[in-house]
């Protein structure tokens, strides 16, 4: 089912979108990014921007092949993200790349890398609205796959497992010392570790939501994450890393929506 009708958030609808509406989306958490991948590849035209509601800008794209693709943005976190892929659904979106930064919580995934996540571990409140907290919160394997064999032939460094996808970038992901929280709860103690020790390669804000929406709307979703903070070392971003490890990010995602379409179907 889709939707003519301008959407409350995202502020446009199908109508908008022209004669061969777009499938596919890149999902940024940030709007800035959104305009990057936009304005990233000489050779994809910028048709329109839809709207920046809400700071939720959306941009629709032509691939030189003439198919139409979005560049949209989710805002931070699960809710505003559950939001955004609620309506760009209704609007005929059938496959979603988030293209997200992350921290790393293993010394191998180093900054600057990009992690691709096959799943997420969703410690996230506005999921469980969605399915129950067991539902398997899976990255399309398809799409996956080719964001991996993409990577490979780019040159990008990448890490290919799973992610924690959590409500809040300070408790949640164990931050005190840069928190302005000095309380943080006991349960949340040691969670870095924790994770660590189960193979969980990073951090990041809305991955988990996604996969389980995807699962329970029927749509494809992956998501690839540029590294900008290292746990393992400290709190920080290292914003002097941050440029280049987003800009592959685009690369890949950009590389990956100019697949023939039947290359990113199951
Ligand atoms: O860079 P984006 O896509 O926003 O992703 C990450 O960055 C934000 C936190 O800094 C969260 O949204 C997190 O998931
Ligand atoms: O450490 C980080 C960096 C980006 N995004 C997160 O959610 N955590």
């Amino acid at each position: 089912m889709t939707d003519a009708a301008i959407k409350y958030h995202i502020g446009f609808g199908l109508a908008d979108l022209g004669p061969h509406p777009p499938t596919l989306a890149l999902l940024s958490g940030d709007p800035e990014r959104a305009y990057r991948i936009a304005t990233a590849d000489p050779e994809i035209h910028l048709e329109k921007k839809l709207s920046h509601r809400r700071g939720l800008a959306s941009y629709l794209l032509q691939l030189p092949n003439g198919r139409r693709i979005l560049s949209a943005t989710s805002g931070m976190g699960a809710p505003s993200l559950s939001i955004v892929v609620n309506e760009l659904f209704a609007v005929g979106i059938r496959q979603i790349i988030r293209v997200g930064t992350c921290g790393s919580l293993q010394d191998e995934v180093r900054v600057g890398s990009l992690v691709i996540s096959r799943a997420a571990l969703c410690r996230q409140g506005a999921a469980d609205d969605i399915a129950p907290p067991e539902y398997p919160a899976a990255a399309d394997p398809f799409l996956t796959l080719r964001l991996v064999e993409a990577a490979r032939e780019l040159g990008i460094p990448w890490h290919l497992g799973v992610t924690a996808s959590v409500d809040t970038f300070y408790e949640g992901q164990e931050r005190i010392l840069s928190s302005s929280n000095p309380h943080l709860l006991r349960r949340l103690h040691g969670i870095n570790e924790e994770y660590r020790r189960l193979g969980i390669l990073n951090y990041e804000m809305e991955a988990g939501t996604l996969f389980k929406m995807a699962g329970v709307y029927g749509f494809a979703a992956a998501c690839l994450c540029a590294v900008v903070a290292n746990r393992g070392a400290g709190e920080e971003v290292a914003l002097d890393l941050k440029a280049q490890a987003e800009a592959d990010a685009i690369r890949l995602a950009l590389h990956v929506a100019r697949l023939p379409e039947e290359m990113l179907a199951g």
